[in-house]
């Protein structure tokens, strides 16, 4: 791996395990006398800064007047260095970890329910036809079954399990509730996901069509679904999200196999573990074949 994606990596994991900690005072006084963990993040942030300050300097150097990329574009509107550097950061945070773990549970999930990947096959050759790759971005929207097996799978393992926010001043919540200037407040997608009483006595299944009225995808009122956030903070980057998870997944499955490989010592069944970004924690080892031969035991 590359020094940028270590760092990425371990920048994510201190700042979730600064969240996690029992006091903010234990990590503040790390960082005061820059040492242990607030030392190795501080290590990590100087690389990362300076990676992706080389990023914003390749760009300036090609030209960005002219380019419509989304970085050229910020760079056409943005003066401020650090704020154009803290752009790049945040778009690789919330765009990179989260499609890895959404792909990553859907290949998990699509192993244990080989009828849901049957099903995502013979939608795609119907739609798209055998032996035909996809053309459009309106064809990739009629794939309705796969959109609803997406959005099943980040139900049950939504990428950004909780999320909190902090109280600007005072506020009362919709069913009365006070909430005082300062308060932390956390919604969680993954409670909320499997909840019974907002999906059902088979709230803990995987079970797509819960998303389909007659064969058509439906969408959930997203303060239900809160998978990527809902009101006026939604993610920006959702559409672009589901078209990689889909395409990705499509391509894959239509020309390869994949096998889970049996349970290994300790790493028994994959472990969704919490970080700023869900992950399973020890990978998804699988075997990988060509879909046209059958995999022998
Ligand atoms: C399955 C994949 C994804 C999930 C589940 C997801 C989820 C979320 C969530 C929950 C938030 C709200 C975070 C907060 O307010 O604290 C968010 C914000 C955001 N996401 Fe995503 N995201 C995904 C992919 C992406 C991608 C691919 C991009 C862009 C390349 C992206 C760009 C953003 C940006 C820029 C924000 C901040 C929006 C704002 O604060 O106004 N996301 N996302």
């Amino acid at each position: 791996m590359s020094d940028f994606a270590l760092s990425f990596d371990k920048a994510s994991r201190l700042s979730a395990e600064r969240a996690m900690a029992v006091s903010p005072l234990v990590w503040k006084l790390k960082r005061l006398f820059n040492i242990g963990s607030e030392r190795e993040l501080r290590e990590a942030l100087r690389v990362i800064n300076m990676l992706a300050k080389e990023v914003i300097n390749q760009r300036r150097k090609m030209g960005f007047s002219k380019h419509k990329d989304l970085l050229s574009r910020f760079m056409n509107n943005v003066d401020d260095e650090t704020c154009l550097r803290d752009i790049v950061i945040s778009f690789l945070l919330a765009g990179r970890d989260t499609v890895a773990s959404a792909l990553t549970s859907f290949f998990w999930l699509l192993a244990k329910h080989p009828q849901v990947e049957l099903e995502i096959l013979l939608e795609a050759d119907k739609v798209i036809g055998a032996n035909k790759e996809l053309r459009s971005f309106e064809e990739l929207g009629k794939l309705h079954y796969l959109q609803a097996a997406v959005y099943e799978c980040m139900r049950l393992y939504p990428p950004v399990q909780f999320d909190s926010k902090f109280c600007v001043e005072d506020d009362v919540l919709p069913d009365g509730t006070k909430v005082k200037s300062g308060t932390r407040v956390t919604y969680h997608p993954y409670a909320m996901g499997r909840l019974e009483d907002l999906w059902g006595e088979d709230s803990m299944e995987f079970r797509p069509q819960r998303w389909l009225k007659g064969g058509v995808f439906h969408h959930e009122n997203p303060f239900k679904y809160p998978v990527f956030q809902a009101g006026l903070r939604v993610c920006m980057g959702k559409e672009m999200a589901l078209m990689e998870i889909k395409c990705v997944t499509l391509s894959l499955i239509r020309s390869f196999h994949f096998k889970l490989l049996p349970p290994v010592v300790n790493h028994a069944t994959p472990r969704f573990s919490p970080g700023l970004t869900a992950t399973f924690r020890f990978g998804l080892p699988v075997i990988v074949g060509d879909r046209k031969i059958e995999f022998s035991e």
